[in-house]
């Protein structure tokens, strides 16, 4: 309860996110560990001052939502009400649904599930304002130059400080609310948004502050970056009679190291900390030693698969950075070749990839010089 008045929530996720794409609407994308709906719920369902929320979903995913709900223990669902095929309708479809179950209700704050990074902030002006004057809407100034299309190819300026982009949570008395909807079915009136419909009511609305952090993810671009980390270690003993291949470089030198592919200590090292960043398993489970058609191969075709495999999964790699011990042979003079090598595999900048040798002092199975061995840490990101 908010100084006695009683607020609910209409959470708008009923959209296909055609302009964003995908297999599945933006709204149930993961953000981190959370879906986009379940972040934005979340900060609704924790205040207080909000007392009933109202979800409204595609008729396909309104179990999915329960799921949501359940899952990430949002509080205070009231209902999970089907979607129309426009906002406008979707609203209207949960504005009806308020009147039913919660009819007690004094505001409607309605809010974009795709909207996942409001603050509380915002929804406390939002509240002030429309306990204050009966509508408030959150905006913020424009950024950019603004220039309004005279006709296909021309254009005028236009004075930007008269300008504001315009959020949600937008906050409302329940009654103009309903009365703007009821209206605007009646008329077949249409807006973008909740205030441009109250204003075709008559109603006057405020603005408060708004926070550019508040986005409404619409295309692929306000996705957040996801950033991950990979290791990778990996061992070969010396073997008479093969030739020592190191980051896609043959050295020579008396031995080299035994395995079933070309036994590139640096570039196994390198494609596990890849693939455990992107949490797609290990060189053992892609291309596995019991496996004919690896034998003898080199590591770097191998590496080239693994970088198509990221990148299907819409990684990049940004940077990896591999130590090699070995008490013998020395390395440093190969150490640029290899890097040219990952990065043209990977099709990478060189200067993303950095390679380091060190002996262990003659201590262990390195410095006894019975083998190689080789770590890798790896950064990546989509
Ligand atoms: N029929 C609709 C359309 C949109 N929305 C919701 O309204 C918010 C803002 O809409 P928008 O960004 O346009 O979402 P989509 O319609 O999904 O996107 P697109 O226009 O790219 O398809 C979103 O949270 C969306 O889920 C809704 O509840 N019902
Ligand atoms: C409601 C809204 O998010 C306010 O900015 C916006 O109007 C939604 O517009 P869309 O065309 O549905 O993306």
């Amino acid at each position: 309860m908010y100084k006695g008045n009683s607020i609910s929530v209409i959470i708008a996720a009923a959209g296909k996110g055609t302009r964003l794409g995908g297999d599945i609407p933006k709204q149930y994308l993961m953000i981190g560990s959370k879906p986009v709906l379940a972040k934005t719920l979340k900060v609704f369902s924790d205040m207080d001052e909000i007392d009933h929320i109202f979800i409204v979903a595609n008729e396909e995913y309104i179990k999915h939502c329960r799921n949501i709900v359940g899952s990430y223990e949002i509080n205070k669902v009231r209902d999970i009400v089907r979607g129309g095929c426009e906002r406008q309708e979707s609203v209207y479809n949960a504005l009806k649904a308020i009147g039913e179950k919660c009819p007690d209700t004094d505001y409607v704050l309605v809010h974009d599930g795709a909207r996942p990074f409001v603050k509380r902030h915002v929804i406390h002006a939002v509240i002030e304002g429309t306990v204050e004057k009966g509508a408030a809407v959150p905006c913020v100034p424009m950024k950019d130059s603004l220039r309004m299309a005279t006709d296909e190819v021309m254009s005028r300026s236009v004075d930007r400080s008269l300008y504001f982009s315009v959020q949600t949570p937008q906050g409302f008395r329940k009654d103009y609310l309903k009365r703007a909807y009821d209206k605007a079915y009646a008329e077949g009136l249409c807006g973008t948004d909740d205030a441009s419909l109250a204003e075709k009511a008559g109603y006057k609305v405020m603005l408060v502050k708004g926070d550019y952090g508040n986005i409404k993810i619409t295309t692929k671009e306000d996705l957040p970056m996801e950033n991950r980390v990979g290791t990778g270690f990996d061992v070969h003993a010396f073997a008479e009679g093969r030739d020592l291949i190191l980051g896609g470089v043959s050295i020579p030198y008396e031995r080299g190291l035994a395995g079933h592919s070309d036994a590139d200590v640096v570039i196994h090292a390198l494609m596990d900390a890849l693939l455990g960043a992107a949490s797609l398993g290990d060189i053992g489970k892609h291309f596995p030693d019991t496996d004919d058609q690896y034998r003898g191969i080199s590591s770097m075709v191998l590496l080239q698969r693994v970088g198509k495999l990221l990148a299907a999964n819409r990684y990049t790699v940004i940077n990896a950075d591999i130590t090699v011990m070995a008490q013998a042979p020395k390395i440093g003079r190969y150490t640029e070749d290899m890097r040219d090598n990952i990065a043209k595999a990977l099709d990478l900048e060189k200067n993303r990839i950095n390679i380091k040798g060190t002996t262990t002092e003659r201590l262990g199975f390195v410095g006894r010089e019975e083998g190689i061995a080789a770590e890798a840490v790896c950064s990546i990101c989509r």
